[in-house]
């Protein structure tokens, strides 16, 4: 069985990537770059085969040569571009095209491939920015997308649901929520950084963060989110389309802030106001809570690292990996 994972070169892709070749699998890799030198070192010496291919996702003649050059059995597709509605009024064309074109096109290559199953990886986003404070967000919570990325994403299941009945594609979408871990670094393709990553910087920098609330949320580990989206890929048989992949474990930013100022004595943070950057928490108001019911139902748990886990893990793999990803601020 060989794989594909499209946005390979991204954050959500490389735990992926890492995730399937841990586990001994073959895998082909697409994106728009090369894996971060760092993390292709890293993944030659796991038990699984690698292969990095730079190609454009829109272009269904490559994409569909690539399968049947490394005989493609099952596919998740994680490239896309994650706008926000300052650069989507200028390049709204490429968050279509890309998120859009590019689905309908690997999608469209796996189906006359013959792919056994294909993972879109979707988004909470979906119901967008203006969700009550906690409330569960099961799969059929009323849609509200804010933006182009957003839109694309619940475009995206839908264009699914026509190409799946349409061309006999098995399909699954995982929507993720609030993703933050290892290899998360700037692509340029993504506006908003998860806020755990812009308080990593700032803390590694010895700087001072000013939240606007303390931001409370099941922040999805990117270990368990890989873990996931790679059961919706391999799991023998599946009973939905969709799942929402939210986890349980529900804790602030100024919680991990806090764990954080322990372990960079330089780093301070206050909470509403304050001198210190501004840490974007995505809206103005928390918003609601991902459910992962469904798929807990079915599969088991969306994750196993709680807080304390996510932090220990992360830290020490900052440590061994040179703090990749997190920039010193020229000051
Ligand atoms: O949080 C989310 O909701 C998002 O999380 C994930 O995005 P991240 O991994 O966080 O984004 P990022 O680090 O920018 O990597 C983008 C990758 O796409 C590749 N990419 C992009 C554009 C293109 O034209 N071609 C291409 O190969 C590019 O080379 C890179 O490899 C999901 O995958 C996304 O679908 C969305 O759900």
């Amino acid at each position: 069985m060989t794989i594909l994972v499209t946005g390979s070169s991204g954050f959500v892709g490389l735990n992926i990537v890492e995730h399937l070749l841990a586990e001994g699998r073959n895998v082909v890799g697409i994106a728009d770059r090369d894996l971060p030198a760092i993390a292709r070192f890293e993944f030659a010496g796991l038990p699984g085969h690698y292969i990095g291919i730079v190609a454009d996702v829109r272009q269904e003649s490559s994409i569909r040569r690539i399968m049947g050059e490394h005989n493609v059995t099952r596919v998740i597709h994680a490239a896309a571009i994650t706008s926000n509605a300052a650069r989507e009024r200028t390049q709204a064309s490429q968050t279509v095209g890309v998120n859009l074109g590019g689905l309908t096109a690997v999608a469209s290559a796996a189906a006359q491939h013959g792919v056994e199953r294909f993972v879109f990886v979707s988004s909470n986003a979906i119901f967008g920015g203006g969700t009550p404070d906690y409330e569960l967000l099961h799969e059929d919570y009323p849609k509200n997308p804010g933006n182009i990325y957003a839109l694309s994403k619940w475009t995206g299941e839908m264009i699914l649901e026509k190409l799946g009945a349409s061309a006999g594609l098995d399909w699954v979408a995982g929507r993720l929520a609030g993703v933050f871990g290892p290899w998360e670094y700037r692509t340029g393709l993504r506006d908003t950084m998860n806020p755990v990553f812009q308080a990593n910087t700032l803390a590694f920098d010895g700087a001072a963060a000013t939240l606007p609330r303390p931001g409370r949320s099941n922040w999805h580990f990117s270990r368990d989110a890989a873990s996931a989206l790679s059961t919706l890929l391999l799991a023998p048989a599946h009973q939905h389309r969709i799942y929402n992949l939210g986890t349980p474990y529900v804790w602030s930013i100024g919680d991990w802030c806090e764990r954080l100022a322990g372990h960079f004595p330089q780093f301070t943070i206050s909470v509403g106001e304050g001198e210190g950057s501004p840490i974007d928490l995505y809206g103005d108001s928390d918003g609601g809570i991902l459910s992962g019911a469904r798929f807990t139902e079915e599969f088991g748990p969306t994750g196993t690292h709680d807080l304390d886990a996510a932090f220990d893990h992360l830290m020490n793999w900052h440590e061994a990996h040179g703090f990749f990803g997190l920039e010193r601020s020229a000051a």
